[in-house]
């Protein structure tokens, strides 16, 4: 490749997103292309055999390399690889929300005091410039919200489900097919994505780490046709939603849980592999960015733009996490719906109020209202219950879910 600017670059991984930074790179000849580390010997590759190497340091080690793109699907290797170039003090780009959350006091230490630059707008909402937004433009103005669709994978599976009835298995190969899930899609459909990207969202937004305990997570993988359907006679759609949001006494709720989403709400009509983030900000009142939020070139786009910011001299400054002590909000109650086929594992969860409404030989549907502290406890015995559960808003009564309910009550196949 033609190097305009004398700088150049090692980029780790040639999936998905390594390909689409490539033909990214293709358009903006600015940087020289050292060498591609990828893993696999045997595989075929759309590049001659001269581009890529198998070593890490053979491209670590190079002295004049600039700057690096982090972009493998292996967390581990992934933490190793960034470690290590911010101790050299070089520049790294990562898309590895995994990582990123899971090292984030360490990731940030290491760049204080080696004076190294690591920027990730590409982990958290493929092409929406969220992070950049929340620490360039709101790095001090308070915050009362952040929340949205951030996993373009579920995303697409909940639309393909709700607008073309698409069965589970086959919407969520064709997600894997076009290069949106992860390598294991557990981390998609489990909502641990989400949470890894809304962890990173507390930290630049609101100065908070909340350890992954502390996040109300439940997936989509339980989804039924009944679920889909219940929704839709509602005249609602089911989306994977992540919140950040401070409640009144100033503490912080945050979770990642299937949700039951109307019309009045930007977040129904983002669909297949966009994401959504709404901002609740103090002074400047409400805001929405949409975009693609998976994908080789929306990807690929997001990492060239933390390559040329790194390049200019961005960084983050972190201010919100130099000076909050942010609390969590566990008391507050939630409206969940929740249908099991196995209601006999179900967990003794301490309901403040609970109605059953749809139950026969396959399932039971439940609605009630729940601390979210005594939720999180239960959290695993639903997953082994095989139980789904959204939030529902307050205002949906139980006489309309059994005015939804009862006539799909006859028309029962799952997924
Ligand atoms: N796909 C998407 O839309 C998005 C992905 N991301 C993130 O980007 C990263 C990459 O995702 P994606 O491109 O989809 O993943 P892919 O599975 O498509 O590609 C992964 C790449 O990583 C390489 N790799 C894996 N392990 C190692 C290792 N130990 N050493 C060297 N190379 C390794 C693989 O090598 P080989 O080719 O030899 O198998 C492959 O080239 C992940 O962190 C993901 O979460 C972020 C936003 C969007
Ligand atoms: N697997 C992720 C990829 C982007 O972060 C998703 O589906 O959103």
């Amino acid at each position: 490749m033609k190097n305009n600017s004398g700088k150049r670059i090692g980029i780790f991984g040639f999936g998905c997103v390594g390909q689409g930074l490539h033909d990214v790179l293709q358009d903006n000849t600015h940087l020289e292309v050292v060498k591609i580390c990828v893993r696999d010997k045997e595989k075929l590759r759309t590049l001659p055999s001269n581009r890529f190497t198998y070593d890490p340091q053979e491209l670590l080690q190079d002295e004049t390399i600039d700057l690096f793109a982090e972009l493998i699907s292996d967390p581990e290797e992934a933490f190793f690889i960034v470690r290590q170039a911010l101790k050299a003090g070089k520049i790294i780009v990562s898309a590895n929300k995994k990582m990123v959350s899971e090292n984030l006091p360490e990731l940030v230490e290491l760049q204080k005091q080696y004076g190294g630059t690591l920027l990730y707008e590409a982990a958290v909402c493929g092409s929406i410039p969220i992070l950049r937004t929340l620490e360039a433009y709101y790095g001090n103005e308070q915050l009362q919200e952040v929340s949205g669709i951030l996993n373009g994978s579920s995303n697409y599976i909940l639309t393909k489900l709700d607008a073309e009835g698409l069965s589970y298995d086959d919407a969520l190969q064709q997600a894997q097919e076009l290069g949106f899930a992860e390598a294991d899609p557990t981390l998609d459909v489990g909502g641990y994505d989400a949470m890894h990207k809304i962890s990173l969202i507390a930290a630049h937004a609101f100065g908070a780490l909340p350890a992954p305990s502390d996040i109300l997570r439940a997936g989509i993988q339980h989804i039924a046709k009944r679920d889909v359907s219940l929704a839709q006679a509602l005249g609602a759609r089911i989306r994977l939603v992540a919140s950040a949001k401070l409640d009144i006494k100033h503490k912080l709720l945050v979770q990642v849980l299937p949700t039951f989403v109307f019309p009045e709400s930007e977040l129904y009509y983002v669909e297949a592999e966009f994401n959504g983030v709404q901002l609740k900000a103090k002074y400047a009142g409400d805001q929405f960015l949409k975009g693609r939020g998976a994908g080789s070139h929306p990807t690929g786009s997001a990492v060239w733009a933390d390559i040329s910011a790194a390049l200019a001299g961005y960084k983050y400054t972190y201010q919100k996490l130099d000076r909050a002590a942010v609390q969590l909000e566990e008391d507050a109650a939630l409206k969940l719906y929740l249908r099991t086929s196995k209601p006999t594992l179900l967990p003794e969860l301490a309901w403040l109020e609970l109605t059953s409404f749809g139950v026969d030989a396959q399932a039971e549907q439940l609605v009630g209202t729940i601390k979210r502290k005594d939720l999180l406890q239960h959290l695993q015995a639903l997953e082994a219950a095989d139980a789904f559960v959204a939030e529902i808003p307050t205002y949906v009564t139980v006489e309309e879910l059994v005015k939804a309910s009862v006539p799909l009550l006859e028309e029962i196949s799952g997924y």
